[in-house]
């Protein structure tokens, strides 16, 4: 549909945009990113017309975008338009109007049913209809961004080209609009260009991606292509950290702050942050932690301060669990935001600590280890799906900075020195009779202070891996001890 080809052009013979070729395909909504100045306006300008090409060539279904007459033109490609004061005193409806002067012909052009519809559904579309009589002026600047929008769709145009479309825009009204945008490019065939600055609506939106520098092209592909983080760093030159939206499998950018220096100075988690009750225990760190975690409360990735573990009657059952979990927290002053929160029929007066050190890297690890309810992990399928009382479980504070995939080597680190102390204390799956590996309700907690050294790993190779695997090995033993292996909770 649009095809580029070696194209440049600029400002009074100084070339902005240098040889660059792409093209752009019906119905795709096509985003150009590019730090300031990198020439993202000037190209969308050429495509528009406005600022000439110097040499290459652009091409519209085959046709140089020169060879077009303005009125043919403008009924296949419509611009987002740029606000001027002057635009102001209209109302709305007459600014919308102004998109159908390239479907009217003769001096006296008539404005016929079809340009009132398409007017209409423009406003309708956007949402300004209800501001059709009110004059520019008193609009905000993101209804007036809307009420743009409706000017170029009013337009019918085949081809959309905007410049930062969601400016202006609060969060609801730039899903809304992207939204519209997107149903227009899939549903009606509408292709659209747009520059964006918020990284993370392009990576969500568009079909592919333009990642300009200085004039060229730094990069075109899909956003996961696109959208990494050592050119986006070496382009942007900021730091940045890229990570898949935790709900569509599409990459998301986050700049990383400065760290004040008080951030970078160690903290050591260990005994003296746990408070013992019969109802519960905590630790409380003095920072929020970076976790990783099977929590009633708080599970997946997050960053938490308080961790409980609630012991509950064995004969607890509640339809809605994590609100009674949350009320619980609450009860006992907990921020709900910031606390992992599990549950366990274990007496907690057998919970077991143990602070290992091993060269840069210590942990502090609490293991509260019930086994009435054991299971043998390759027989499991043997079982029924009741719940049980009786659940291992197991968390590891970490006193260094993790990458992620030491969180998840510590998730199975853990679990095998779990298994290994069931293993030697003779703990049977009752069913089945054969070693039990864990029970049916086991969870896991990895919290890491995400200061002092940079642990890569947390297998048993390293040291983090050697600490996870004493510490927990002797917390599970010593809380089976505790519990007497063969009682029911
Ligand atoms: N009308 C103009 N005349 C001369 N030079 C211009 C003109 N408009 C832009 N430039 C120059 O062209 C270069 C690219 O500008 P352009 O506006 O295309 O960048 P951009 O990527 O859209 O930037 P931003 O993100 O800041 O909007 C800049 O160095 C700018 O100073």
């Amino acid at each position: 549909m649009i095809q580029l080809t070696k194209l440049s052009g600029g400002y009074d013979g100084k070339l902005i945009v240098r040889d660059l070729s792409f093209s752009v395909q019906k119905g795709e909504l096509f985003g150009i990113l590019g730090p300031n100045g990198s020439g993202k306006t000037t190209l969308l300008k050429m495509m528009s017309g406005i600022v000439p090409v110097s040499s290459g060539s652009m091409q519209i279904e085959g046709k140089e975008i020169k060879d077009y007459k303005p009125k043919e033109l403008a009924k296949r490609l419509a611009v987002l338009p740029q606000m001027t004061p002057q635009a102001f005193s209209y109302t709305v409806k007459e600014t919308v109007s102004l998109g159908r002067y390239a479907h009217q012909s003769g001096l006296f052009p008539i404005w016929t049913e079809e340009d009132e519809q398409a007017v209409n559904k423009a406003m309708e579309r956007t949402g300004t209809i209800q501001f059709a009589n009110t004059s520019l002026e008193e609009l905000s600047g993101g209804e007036r961004q809307r009420v743009f929008l409706a000017q170029a769709l009013a337009q019918e145009p085949e081809i959309l080209l905007l410049d930062e479309p969601t400016n202006h825009l609060d969060l609801s009204f730039q899903k809304e609009l992207l939204d519209l945008l997107k149903k227009m490019a899939s549903e009606a065939g509408l292709t659209v260009v747009s520059i964006f600055h918020d990284l993370n609506l392009a990576s969500l939106y568009c079909d592919r991606l333009l990642l300009m520098e200085d004039g060229t092209m730094n990069g075109l592909g899909i956003p996961s292509e696109v959208l990494k983080e050592e050119p986006i760093q070496q382009v942007y030159k900021t730091a940045i950290h890229q990570r898949p939206h935790p709900e569509v499998p599409k990459p998301q950018m986050s700049i990383l702050p400065e760290k004040a220096a008080k951030e970078e100075t160690e903290i050591i988690i260990d005994g003296t942050c746990i408070t013992h009750k019969d109802e519960f225990i905590a630790l409380e760190a003095p920072v929020l932690l970076k976790t990783l975690s099977a929590g009633v409360i708080g599970a997946g990735w997050g960053w938490h301060r308080s961790f409980v573990n609630r012991h509950v009657d064995k004969n607890y059952w509640h339809d809605s669990y994590k609100e009674d979990m949350k009320g619980f927290l609450k009860q006992h002053h907990f921020d709900i935001n910031e606390t992992v929160g599990m549950m366990t029929a274990v007496h907690l007066r057998k919970a077991a600590y143990r602070f290992v050190e091993i060269e840069d890297v210590s942990v502090f690890v609490v293991v509260t280890a019930g086994v009435g309810n054991a299971v043998d992990v390759s027989r499991a399928v043997e079982h029924s799906r009741a719940f049980l009382p009786g659940t291992i479980n197991t968390w590891v504070f970490a006193n260094g900075y993790l990458s992620e995939e030491a969180f998840v080597q510590s998730v199975m680190t853990a679990t095998e020195a779990k298994v290994k102390a069931l293993f030697d204390k003779k703990v049977k799956d009752p069913l089945t009779h054969s070693w039990a590996t864990g029970t049916s309700t086991d969870s896991v907690l990895i919290a890491a202070t995400q200061r002092g050294a940079h642990q890569a790993f947390a297998g048993t190779i390293s040291p983090l891996g050697q600490s996870i695997g004493k510490a927990v090995y002797e917390c599970t033993i010593e809380s089976l001890e505790k519990s007497g292996t063969g009682e029911r909770i």
